[in-house]
């Protein structure tokens, strides 16, 4: 089975598409680190993140590999493990430039599509577009000021400047990041972690017990 986990950014998708994959025994899949490593990949190389075709040139000449871990995904080039520098604030105000070109976005869904389920994955369109099919879908949101304020315990940037930040990256991402009609739309706002875990734990079909996982 496919779980798929659509929100705003920041508000929660990775750390509840962890916890609900550890429930479950399976794997998560980050789709947003693909469109962070290759904006790490651009800004290093010098590119300019507008044109499409040199940055999937540079992209395609040293392929990166996803690692779905339960624990944390990382992204490898190599022997170079890029993840402890996806989540600079430098990547942060590139990336959406970065995913808005189509032909990123289909470098990025065919590395999805190859991989093996069962997996809960989480981004903006996993529901919609790269896991249609999938029987399980939730979108995560919260208001602006509680992503900010949450992100602020891990960020060394004060909160407004946070928000503002959030903010302008929704606008950018909202052409990929309308709920699919058939989510579960979650206000995590009101919620602990662990609460929307429960909430999405206890909205999953019944799985069959002679299944694998
Ligand atoms: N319901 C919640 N209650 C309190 N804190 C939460 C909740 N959900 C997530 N958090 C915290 O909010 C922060 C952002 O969560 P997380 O990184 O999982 O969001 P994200 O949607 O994956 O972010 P991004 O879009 O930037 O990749 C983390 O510090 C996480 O621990
Ligand atoms: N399915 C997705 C996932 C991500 N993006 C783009 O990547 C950025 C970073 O994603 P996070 O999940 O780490 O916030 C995000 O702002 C989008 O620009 C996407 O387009 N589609």
């Amino acid at each position: 089975m496919i779980v798929t986990i659509d929100g705003v950014a920041a508000s929660g998708k990775s750390s509840v598409a962890s916890g609900v994959a550890r429930a479950l025994g399976v794997p998560y899949v980050s789709s947003g680190l693909l469109y962070r490593a290759a904006t790490l990949l651009g800004q290093e190389a010098g590119l300019d993140l507008t044109d499409a075709a040199e940055l999937l040139l540079h992209l395609r000449s040293r392929p990166l590999r996803l690692e779905p871990l339960a624990g944390g995904n990382r992204v490898w080039q190599g022997d170079r493990d890029l993840t402890p520098d996806l989540h600079a604030s430098g990547v942060d105000s590139g990336v959406s430039v970065v995913a808005a070109h189509p032909d990123v976005r289909a470098w990025v869904d065919g590395q999805l599509r190859a991989l093996t389920a069962p997996f809960v994955a989480e981004g903006r369109d996993m529901g919609t577009n790269v896991f249609p099919e999938a029987p399980a879908k939730f979108y995560l949101t919260a208001s602006p000021r509680v992503r900010a304020e949450r992100r602020a315990r891990e960020r060394p940037e004060d909160v407004e400047a946070i928000e503002a930040a959030l903010s302008r990256r929704d606008a950018l991402d909202m052409a990929q990041s309308a709920p699919a009609p058939d989510a579960q739309i979650i206000d995590t706002g009101p919620l602990t972690l662990d609460g929307v875990i429960g909430v999405i734990l206890a909205a999953l079909p019944a799985r069959d017990p002679s299944a694998s996982k």
